[in-house]
């Protein structure tokens, strides 16, 4: 789940956009990068790593210009290569670089079409590196000297025709300005937000999500819609058009239930306020199926299982206790490349408080059972510090398919709860008590604020694919090239480094 940004402004962007990364830190923990342009020159640094890492002062008093984008990444294609970070730049025309959040389910076969009708060498696996020779494909072909909005609109229109799948993008021309647009389903986020200059010009920041622009002292404007466009020159003159023939608003849900951060509104929905309609969800269920539960104590699986728990002990009227406590420097563990990463990264992450677990019924619940890497570590760890019963809670429905959209689940095999049912689930991560989230409960805890939404992306609940295209020759090839070995295969072939091991590294 990728974070991207971009600022016009009337002054230098490089801190601004830094700061907006390390807000959105927590959509993507392998690779970071900022490119600005001032005149005809722009200005890139990129590299894997956490923002704080990839960025010395050195390297931000390079980053000079009042336009700039920036990226955070958690890879869903490719590889996590330093060659695949981002943001990806293309010379012609004009000297376009561009960051993007999703995923195309075309990828392959527009990378085919790019060489053959334009010759355009794509240089890596990222399907990021092929939107973005789309786009410059579509713009070059109107072939304008100086291009206006009309032209990079409608080298959009051109984009949601030729690109299938997920896509937030922020691309910037150089000179000229950026552009931030959403698929015409806007299965992922994105928003705008303006603020004045002390001079009173108006300067704007498009990212992935509003907490990036409240950080910055942008105040939100709104989110984009679906299949629409909003180019921003750097005079700061903004110009918005729809540009898919058939927009629908379909937005992730998993936003709501992992990826974004509580402080955050996506599509008008306060992600907050989702996630304690979760906890409370979850305690009605309780109530209504067990009526005479005997849980002493109600605990989050830190961080994102805080609000949902607190709610839910509340509406049990049981005790909150944060019986784990979570490691700050450690990130987060689903979003992390490869299982073993994952694995030892659970038990670095989170320790038990012994006394609030000597004896006790805990009910710990967490926001979702994806692959089970966290909950079976941490079953056993209550055990462990002295737990009578532990009974867990999963405030999302099973994850049971892949998703194509943007978060790195590719392979069916990978997911705890494929092909089982919640009785061999709860025998596998060793619990007395599992309990899901049903999904009608977890629609109804995002729905009825937003009434553009006419429903949401839950493919990785249902197998149902919004884009209707995603079938099982798909699926199969997407486990093939991105299961754990694989990926790994790849990282090395292309960058000749072994990319994990100098993902957490500080190289330069
Ligand atoms: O079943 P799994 O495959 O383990 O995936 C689900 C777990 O991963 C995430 O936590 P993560 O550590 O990524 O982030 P957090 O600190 O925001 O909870 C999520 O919150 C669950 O705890
Ligand atoms: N999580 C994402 O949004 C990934 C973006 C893009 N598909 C990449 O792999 O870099
Ligand atoms: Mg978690």
């Amino acid at each position: 789940m990728c974070g991207i940004v971009g600022i016009v402004s009337t002054t230098n962007v490089n801190q601004s956009l830094y700061d907006a990364l390390t807000v959105l830190q927590h959509r993507g923990q392998d690779a970071a990068g900022i490119v600005t342009f001032q005149d005809d020159r722009f200005y890139l640094r990129k590299d894997n790593g956490l923002v704080r890492d990839v960025f010395h002062t050195r390297h931000m008093r390079r980053l000079v210009g009042n336009v700039g984008i920036g990226h955070v990444r958690y890879p869903t294609a490719g590889s996590s290569s330093s060659a695949e970070a981002q943001p990806f730049y293309v010379n012609s025309p004009y000297g376009i670089t561009l960051a993007h959040n999703g995923n195309l389910t075309n990828a392959d076969e527009l990378s085919r079409d790019l060489f053959r009708t334009d010759l355009r060498h794509i240089n890596t696996n990222s399907d990021s590196e092929v939107l973005l020779n789309v786009f410059a494909h579509e713009l070059q072909k109107l072939g304008k000297l100086d291009p206006t909005k009309d032209e990079i609109f409608s080298a959009v229109r051109a984009v949601h025709k030729r690109c299938r799948g997920a896509y937030a993008v922020i691309a910037m021309i150089t000179g000229y300005g950026i552009v931030g647009f959403r698929d015409p389903n806007g299965i992922r986020p994105a928003c705008y937000g303006e603020r004045t200059s002390e001079d009173g010009r108006k300067e704007y920041m498009i990212a992935s999500e509003s907490v990036a622009l409240s950080a910055a002292g942008y105040s939100l404007v709104r989110d984009i819609a679906p299949g629409e466009a909003v180019y921003i020159e750097t005079d700061g003159t903004l110009y918005t058009q729809q540009c898919a023939e058939d927009p629908h608003l379909y937005p992730c849900i998993f936003e709501h239930v992992y990826f974004a951060r509580p402080d955050s509104i996506i599509d008008k929905v306060s992600v907050y306020k989702a996630r304690l309609r979760m906890g409370e969800t979850l305690a009605e269920k309780v109530l209504r199926d067990f009526p005479d539960h005997d849980i002493d104590v109600v605990m989050p699986i830190p961080d994102t299982s805080r609000t949902s728990a607190m709610q839910m002990a509340h509406r049990l009227g049981v005790k909150f206790r944060e019986g784990f406590i979570k490691n700050r420097y450690i990130g987060r563990t689903f979003i992390m490349p490869g299982q073993k990463m994952r694995k030892k990264s659970v038990r670095q992450k989170l320790n038990p408080i012994d006394l609030e677990f000597r004896g006790k019924n805990v009910m710990l619940v967490d926001d979702s059972i994806v692959r089970g890497t966290t909950c079976k570590e941490i079953v056993q760890m209550a055990r462990d510090a002295g737990a009578r019963k532990v009974y867990f809670a999963s405030a999302a429905p099973p994850v049971r398919y892949p998703n194509v959209y943007g978060i790195d689940m590719p392979s069916a095999s990978e997911l705890i709860a494929h092909d089982r049912t919640e009785e061999e689930i709860r025998d596998l991560i060793g619990a007395d008590w599992l309990l899901y989230q049903d999904l009608e409960d977890l629609v109804t805890c995002v729905s009825d604020v937003n009434e553009s939404i006419e429903g949401w992306e839950c493919s990785v609940f249902t197998g149902n694919y919004v884009t209707g295209d995603v079938d099982d020759a798909y699926l199969n090839r997407l486990e093939e090239m991105r299961n754990d070995e694989k990926r790994f295969q790849s990282a090395g072939a292309i960058s000749g480094d072994n990319a994990i091991i100098d993902l957490y590294n500080d190289e330069d």
